[in-house]
């Protein structure tokens, strides 16, 4: 019998694992919260594909993170927010991309019932692939040696994948925030085999930046991670697929008497033009140094004119003139 197949050009984002159309079901699919999609997470589509490289391949990821369910107080810690990780796992190579509502009725689903409702009956998976410290289904009580027993039950194989690890220890998600946190993206770069950013909609400051001589696009965080308050030199994808270079500040204005929420705010080098409402990606390439109060706009300005000359060395851009 043929196979189903999905368009190669598509990315099939399903919310549910009821009512799956047929060409989704039969995949080689990988589980996980995959959240930055990094080289470990990579390394379990790789091994889903690996394994069975006659199906298409799928993700098969929670929205929200179970972690965002169960702790909706915690402050936002996402590295790759669903439309970002979705991108990702497509340019790994999934043809389809579960996002399940994670709610009560999943974080009261038995394992038992994760595997038979959701992998067998409703998505129809023909193969898995997770991490070694894979658990799920009602307070984690699946483990990988349950997965192992449930799915060759039905018939559905397994590829268990081991840690990816370099000299400073095992790749994840955790290590990845804790690198931005501290000031490092381009660790967090390394771990992703991408530069991490954040996407949104360019939105109205104080027009003050153009006043000031620098003119910023400004962008709200969302259920992004905050990383490390400060100055970074970025590039900048905009929704015309251009990449730009720029200078950026992550904080809250300590110079402006400080903002209730932290903003990013970008300027980009030999750029002008209008970008309110548009979509841009912020991609983080260096830490440049942590956010100051200075003792007025002039000393201000002169620490941005500082800053831009700094990334733009950094970048390999023309240092230019004042
Ligand atoms: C490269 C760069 C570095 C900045 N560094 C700081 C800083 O250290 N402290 C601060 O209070 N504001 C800093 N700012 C923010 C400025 O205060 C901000 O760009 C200005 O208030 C314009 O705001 P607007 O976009 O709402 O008009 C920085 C801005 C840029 C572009
Ligand atoms: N080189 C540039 N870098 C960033 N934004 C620019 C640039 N040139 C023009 N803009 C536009 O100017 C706006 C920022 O001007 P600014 O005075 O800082 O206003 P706001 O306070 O609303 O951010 C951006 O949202 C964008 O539309």
């Amino acid at each position: 019998m043929a196979q189903p197949s999905v368009p190669e050009a598509d990315c099939l984002l399903l919310a549910d694992w009821r009512g799956v159309p047929a060409v989704a079901r039969g995949a080689a699919v990988a589980l996980g919260n995959f959240d930055g999609v990094h080289r470990g997470h990579r390394a379990v589509l790789g091994a889903a594909h690996a394994a069975r490289p006659d199906l298409p391949l799928a993700a098969l990821t929670f929205e929200p993170h179970p972690r965002e369910y169960f702790r909706p107080d915690d402050p936002p810690f996402r590295l790759t927010p669903l439309p970002a990780k979705r991108r990702a796992l497509e340019a790994a190579g999934c043809r389809i991309v579960y996002a399940l509502p994670f709610g009560p009725e999943l974080a009261a689903m038995s394992a038992e019932d994760f595997v038979e409702q959701v992998l067998h009956r409703g998505i129809g998976a023909r193969h898995l692939a997770c991490g070694a410290d894979f658990a799920f289904g009602h307070r984690r009580g699946g483990d990988i040696a349950f997965l192992a027993q449930a799915a060759e039950a039905r018939g559905i194989g397994l590829s268990v994948v081991p840690p990816v690890a370099d000299a400073e220890g095992t790749l994840s998600s955790t290590r990845i925030r804790r690198a931005l946190q501290d000031g490092y993206p381009e660790r967090a770069t390394r771990d992703l085999g991408r530069a991490w950013e954040i996407a949104g909609e360019v939105v109205h400051g104080d027009k003050l930046g153009r006043v000031l001589g620098w003119p910023t696009a400004n962008l709200w965080l969302g259920r992004h991670l905050e990383p490390a308050r400060g100055v970074y030199a970025v590039t900048v994808a905009l929704p015309e697929g251009r990449e730009v270079k720029g200078v950026a500040n992550i904080g809250r204005r300590p110079t402006l008497g400080g903002d209730p929420q932290t903003r990013l705010e970008v300027h980009l080098f030999d750029f002008s033009g209008d970008l309110y409402g548009q979509e841009i990606r912020v991609r983080l390439v260096n830490f440049l140094r942590a956010d100051a109060t200075f003792a007025g706009l002039e000393e201000l300005k002169a620490a941005i004119a500082q800053d831009a000359e700094d990334a733009r060395r950094v970048l390999g851009l023309e240092a230019r003139g004042p």
